[in-house]
């Protein structure tokens, strides 16, 4: 064998040795790992056994015992106290520091034992809530945390509620007593910690109907603790939601999220808070229940309402802390962790409960009935208020709380219904008064008009003896109930105010009244409320009137809110309402109801609060009359003396220069010499204008008829009443005088009634010492007058008003023919009908249609351009009216004008008072 052979052989030796030098290692090093990993499951093993039944109870649980001087689990022991030690050693100070947090976020009777303030009345009226309340208190080993082996360190628990979180609590068998004793001491906390009446409970058990809490059967009678029906968590819910609508709305509206930033910001509590507290029995609510109560939870802490739900199994939304019971002492909570046992505080001595309760109730009725007035209903400083985005004052009060009124997007009309004496027109005052006082008249403009017989606005307007006047009415109308045409004025005036605004709206590219008055910061845009008493005599009868109001009131109604242009309508109940069958819409729109005892219809049907409400009380609903949004009120007298007309003289002179409101009194005749229409009349015109009787408008109108040269441009007086027959022509007359410079028009006044002459007379007397020729012309003159004037014709120059007091008496005479010349009655007609374009107008009184149809003969109606119909029934007019039906029944002190040149159909006018008639 060569030496070569051997030194292969030596190499290969070599080599495989190294080979399994080194697999050596990696089996070694293979099982080393091995048994390593093998050693930290079983640790990990050991470690998760340990924690299952707690570090504490590992030396004597019965699941560790086989390993009990185990070497392995030793070591795991004492690592994990290590551990914990660690831990804790940061946490040496903890239930120190937890005892001084909820100290601090539990001040008073929210975290100080019972004995403090058990029985004393709450104070906390402010805008904040305590954070924490407390329930108990639990400990920790001081060894555990770094103290002396053996030491127990105990700390207080407690819960958030108020504006935080809701509170779930499950029971065990038997802890029933323990459960109570919980809830009572957590409201106990919370009612003695607010004033009373800042704070409404309410109780639901699925099992009992009144012995919920017993100690707060006092409180029971007030407002702040509501036991409700078992059978119906439908309504509790219902209302809890209707809360939560209203207090978003409000939140909202103000730019804030939740009540509490609202409360933050304002400084103000401007809402109760609610508790809810709902015991359960450990089963499934009903789906629809269950579906409410999440929907409710979800909103309510940030409208200040917290849920406490005992055995209602449910996840709700929102933030929740459990409570979950152990035994009647103990319980474990999510505040603290499954770890920490809880030792509930114990009950609080029921007596004493009872008691306390009694007291807050009685500060809470005493608060009640409390003396509040019309006073404490207006601010401290008037005219503060914008209206840019809406209208709310305080009407009432609820407990010493104030209730708000808000007209607005979502409220934007109002009904208001009771029977009469029930204080309606006291409540329109009330209305009234909070809201001038808040806002200023160019924040808020009123138009008011009462159907009822009585004067209830007329106070309002500039009187006899009382000079002053509401300085944001912009009109009042009083004594209209048998003008349902000033009704139909109004509401036309006020659409033709939404028109103006909408079309400013479109020209600033905004689409509301608030940003209108962003874009537009110097425009007059204040919001307009139109009040309207027992509107329901706009619908009185089957005619126009009726018809033009309902569709109307159906366009304010649906587009009247963004325009800021609001309606409130009241009405003694069924009556008022029952005009609104078949007209659905302006009813849906008035969100906003306000129901005196006993009204019927005004709420929703099934809501009966307004059966039950006290006297001189209304329920004021901004949810269209559904019960969860009722809230009632005590309304203050506002209509007694040094109520309302003290705050209106205030107001008055701190806004003196916005003009007086126009005020319309249908009991009264107007004044010829007091209308501006008649005092601004002065000569120059080409087409002068006879001024017969006041319309009926919102503006201070006259109606009148000119009389240029042309065809037709004469005036016929029908009817059998002399009073107002003079009373037109009279007006009609003086008012051209004032037209005409002295000397440059002739007045002739021929008069064939001669109980009418010396009226007449007074009248020329009075025209020719303005400087008119006025020659007046007794009956058994004027044929030959009519002759005369017909003559002349041709050649006239100059005006002439030939002023004729009835005709019919002269027809006869008139009529009476010689062969081959014309009649009296032809020159008349000559007159009538050439006259006008020659500068010769008749203004002519016929005491009924048919003589005035037989003077003009057939087909001379067009000769008669304008007429004033007195007492004459409408169907015979039609003739003189483009043969178009006339509805008119005469009714005293109102006449019906038409003029065929700027009329569609004939309108009502009031003739004017003469002086004259009163020395008669
Ligand atoms: N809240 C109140 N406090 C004290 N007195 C009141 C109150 N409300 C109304 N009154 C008084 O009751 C009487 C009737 O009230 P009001 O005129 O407001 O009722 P109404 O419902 O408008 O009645 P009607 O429809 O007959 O006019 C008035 O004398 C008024 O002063």
């Amino acid at each position: 064998m060569g030496r070569k052979v051997v030194e292969q052989r030596a190499r290969v030796t070599h080599a495989l040795e190294a080979l399994r030098h080194r697999i050596g290692l990696a089996l070694g090093a293979a099982g080393n790992a091995h048994s390593d990993a093998e050693h930290e499951l079983t640790k990990l093993r050991l470690e998760q056994l340990v924690l299952s039944v707690g570090l504490d109870r590992a030396g004597t649980d019965s699941a560790l015992a086989e390993y009990r001087g185990d070497p392995a689990m030793a070591a795991v022991l004492s690592w994990l106290e290590s551990v914990r030690s660690r831990f804790y050693a940061d946490w040496a100070d903890g239930p120190d520091e937890l005892r001084r947090l909820v100290a601090s976020a539990a001040p008073g009777p929210a975290g100080r034992p019972p004995s403090e303030w058990l029985g004393k009345l709450g104070t906390e009226d402010g805008p904040a809530s305590p954070g924490l309340w407390r329930i108990g208190e639990a400990s920790v080993d001081g060894a555990s945390v770094g103290r002396t082996p053996g030491t127990t360190l105990s700390f207080d628990v407690a819960v958030p509620l108020l504006d935080e979180s809701h509170l779930s609590i499950t029971s065990v068998p038997k802890t029933r007593a323990t459960v109570d004793a919980l809830v009572e001491n957590l409201l106990m906390r919370v009612l003695s910690t607010f004033a009373p009446g800042a704070v409404k409970v309410h109780l639901w058990d699925v099992g009992q109907l009144t012995a919920v809490l017993p100690n707060f059967y006092a409180l029971s009678r007030t407002s702040a603790v509501t036991v409700h029906d078992p059978t119906r968590l439908v309504d509790l819910l219902d209302e809890l939601a209707g809360h939560i609508r209203r207090i978003h709305t409000q939140t909202m509206q103000a730019g804030y999220a939740s009540l509490r930033a609202l409360r933050e910001a304002t400084g103000k509590r401007v809402e109760p808070w609610r508790i809810a507290v709902l015991y359960g029995n450990g089963e499934d609510l009903a789906p629809e229940h269950l579906r409410d109560l999440k929907r409710v939870a979800s909103g309510a802490l940030a409208a200040g309402i917290s849920l406490v739900l005992v055995d209602v199994p449910t996840v709700l939304g929102g933030s929740v802390e459990t409570i979950s019971l152990l035994d009647d002492r103990r319980a474990v909570t999510s505040m603290t962790g499954a770890g920490v046992e809880v030792r509930l505080d114990s009950p609080l001595p029921g007596g004493q409960v009872a008691n306390a309760a009694a007291r807050i109730a009685e500060a809470i009725v005493t608060r009640q009935g409390g003396p509040r007035s019309f006073a404490d209903l207006l601010p401290t400083e008037f005219g503060q208020e914008c209206s840019a985005r809406e209208l709310r004052t305080p009407v009432g009060f609820h407990e010493g709380e104030p209730v708000d009124v808000v007209i607005g997007d979502a409220t934007p009309h109002a009904l208001i219904g009771g029977p009469s004496g029930s204080g309606k027109t006291n409540f329109l005052y009330a209305l009234l008064g909070g809201l001038a006082a808040r806002y200023s008249p160019d924040e808020l403009a009123l138009y008011l008009l009462d159907f009822k017989e009585g004067v209830s606005f007329a106070g309002l307007a500039p009187g006899k003896k009382d000079e002053s006047w509401l300085p944001h009415a912009r009109l009042v109308g009083v004594n209209v109930n048998t003008d349902r045409e000033f009704g139909l004025a109004l509401l036309r005036f006020l659409s033709d105010e939404m028109r103006r605004r909408s079309a400013a709206a479109k020209e600033f590219e905004v689409t509301n009244i608030a940003e209108l008055r962003e874009a537009d910061p110097n425009g007059h845009w204040p919001r307009i409320v139109a009040v309207i008493d027992e509107f329901q005599y706009l619908f009185a009868e089957r005619d126009s009137v009726t018809a033009m109001a309902t569709s109307l009131l159906e366009d304010l109604a649906r587009r009247g809110r963004s325009q800021g242009i609001h309606l409130i309508l009241a009405s003694q109940d069924i009556a008022g309402i029952d005009a609104f069958w078949g007209k659905p819409a302006v009813f849906e729109q008035c969100t906003l109801r306000i129901a005196m005892p006993k009204a019927r219809r005004v709420l929703a049907e099934s809501n009966q609060a307004a059966v039950s409400a006290p006297r001189w009380h209304a329920v004021v609903n901004h949810e269209s009359g559904v019960a969860h949004g009722n809230q009632l009120a005590h309304i203050p007298d506002a209509s007694g003396k040094n109520t309302f007309p003290v705050l209106q003289r205030q107001l008055w002179q701190r806004y003196a220069s916005h003009g007086r409101p126009r005020l319309f009194d249908g009991a009264v005749a107007p004044r010829l010499d007091e209308l501006t229409a008649f005092t601004a009349l002065a000569p120059g015109s080409s087409r002068p204008r006879a001024l017969v009787g006041l319309s009926i408008e919102v503006a201070d109108n006259a109606h009148g008829v000119e009389l240029p040269a042309a065809p037709g441009r004469n005036l016929a007086v029908l009817g059998s009443s002399t009073a107002e027959a003079l009373s037109v022509l009279d007006a009609a007359t003086r008012s051209l005088a004032r037209q005409h410079a002295p000397g440059t028009a002739e007045f002739v006044l021929g008069c064939a009634v001669d109980r009418c002459l010396d009226d007449v007379r007074a009248l020329g007397d009075d025209l020719a010492a303005l400087g008119h020729k006025a020659p007046v012309v007794p009956a058994s003159e004027l044929p030959a007058l009519i002759a005369e004037r017909a003559a002349q014709l041709s050649e006239a120059d100059g005006e002439c008003y030939l002023v004729l007091y009835g005709v019919d008496a002269v027809l006869p005479a008139l009529e009476h023919k010689e062969p081959g010349r014309p009649s009296g009655l032809d020159h008349l007609r000559a007159l009538l009908k050439q006259g006008p374009v020659k500068g010769l107008h008749v203004l002519g009184w016929w005491r009924g249609v048919a003589r005035l149809k037989d003077t003009l003969g057939f087909g001379g109606t067009e000769d008669i351009g304008a007429w004033v119909a007195l007492d004459v029934q409408g169907s015979e007019l039609a003739a003189f009216c483009a043969g178009q039906v006339v509805h008119w029944a005469p009714r005293a002190g109102r006449a019906l004008f038409f003029d065929r040149s700027t009329h569609a159909s004939p309108e009502v006018t009031v003739p004017f008072h003469r002086p004259e008639a009163d020395h008669a």
